[in-house]
């Protein structure tokens, strides 16, 4: 988790280091089945307060479904699950002013202008201010937070996308959350686009000491942004952990490629310090072109779900190995 000096400074200290030590999403043995396809097996997460989390998986893994939970959109077969410390199906109006969502739907309302619209969304949550965290935003801050402050006088419909998707974060912030949920947040973004929107999810949760759980497919999106990667699997969390962590659960090995009076050469070794160290100790200035290789993300992502789906029969959950089971027969 990244530090937040400057919010401890803040005369509110003591309320939010008491709300500090409430994750902000926990969830136990948490089951989802669509007629009679079980989804979810029995997933176990938690995030805390302020915390970055990207959740990878692949195409039908479930992930939306995870978040749909947690947000309170949708009833879960089974499990316990807190959200900001309240089991989402039964969050009031004050829980839910307290949850940021980024949906699309604001594209919609192209006849309001950009600063109106926030400024009417943001009444709602008004009532539900806290100690340290004032509701909603100034609008003219996140215009300016989101990087939109030249477009506030702007019609929705006459924005880029690029500004149209930030307006859809802004609309998700506006109350300033405890906890946002971005679901596949920069898919259709152009690399400068991804690049802004990178900048804010740091912004937010430096800043605004916001916990920010967001599914991604873009592996390079999840290793720069997040704190922590998930990896769901045939309805299990199979990974959990830092990028570095995961990626020297693959592989304790690095690869060091190099070159020696010009000729290339690569090596594989576990001490790539002492393996470099010792390659100029024994030809100083004929080493040339140096790179030390660890495991990337992309490699790890493939093998958990290679490993996963070698395994299935193994760690499905139950019923789907009964159904699997029953099929064959
Ligand atoms: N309302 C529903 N009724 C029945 N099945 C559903 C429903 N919603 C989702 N599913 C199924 O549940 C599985 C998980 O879907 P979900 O959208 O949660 O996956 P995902 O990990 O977000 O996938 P993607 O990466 O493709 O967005 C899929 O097989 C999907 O077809």
């Amino acid at each position: 988790m990244r530090t937040r000096a400057h919010i401890d400074d803040s005369p509110e200290k003591t309320v939010r280091q008491e709300s500090a030590t409430e994750p902000a999403v926990e969830v136990r043995g948490l089951r989802m089945r669509y007629g009679t396809t079980d989804v979810l097996g029995a997933v176990d997460l938690r995030v805390e307060r302020g915390e970055v989390v990207a959740l990878l998986g692949p195409n039908g893994a479930g992930k939306t479904t995870t978040i749909e939970i947690l947000e309170g959109f949708r009833r879960r077969s089974a499990g316990e699950v807190r959200v900001l410390g309240t089991d989402p199906e039964r969050g009031d109006e004050a829980w839910r002013a307290r949850l940021g969502i980024v949906l699309q739907s604001w594209r919609d309302h192209g006849r309001w202008r950009v600063g109106e619209l926030l400024a009417h969304l943001g009444r709602y949550y008004a009532p539900y201010g806290a100690p340290g965290r004032p509701r909603p935003h100034d609008v003219a801050e996140l215009l300016s937070l989101v990087g939109l402050a030249e477009r506030a006088g702007a019609r929705v419909a006459d924005l880029s996308g690029g500004q149209r998707r930030r307006l859809d974060v802004a609309v998700g912030i506006v109350g300033r959350p405890d906890l946002l949920f971005l679901d596949e947040p920069t898919v259709g973004f152009d690399p400068r686009a991804r690049r802004e929107f990178h900048g804010l999810v740091r912004r937010l949760s430096d800043l605004e000491d916001t916990a920010i759980l967001l599914t991604t497919h873009d592996l390079d999106e999840a290793e720069r942004l997040a704190d922590r990667i998930l990896i769901l699997a045939g309805g299990r969390i199979v990974a959990d952990g830092t990028p570095a962590r995961l990626a020297a659960q693959v592989s304790r090995e690095a690869e060091v490629r190099y070159s020696l009076d010009g000729e290339p050469r690569a090596r594989s070794v576990e001490d790539a310090t002492g393996y470099v160290r010792g390659l100029f100790e024994r030809h100083g200035d004929a080493v040339g072109d140096l790179e030390v290789r660890r495991a990337s993300l992309e490699d790890v992502y493939m093998e958990m779900v290679r490993e996963f789906e070698s395994g299935k029969a193994a760690q499905a959950p139950a019923e789907l190995t009964a159904e699997a089971a029953g099929e064959a027969a």
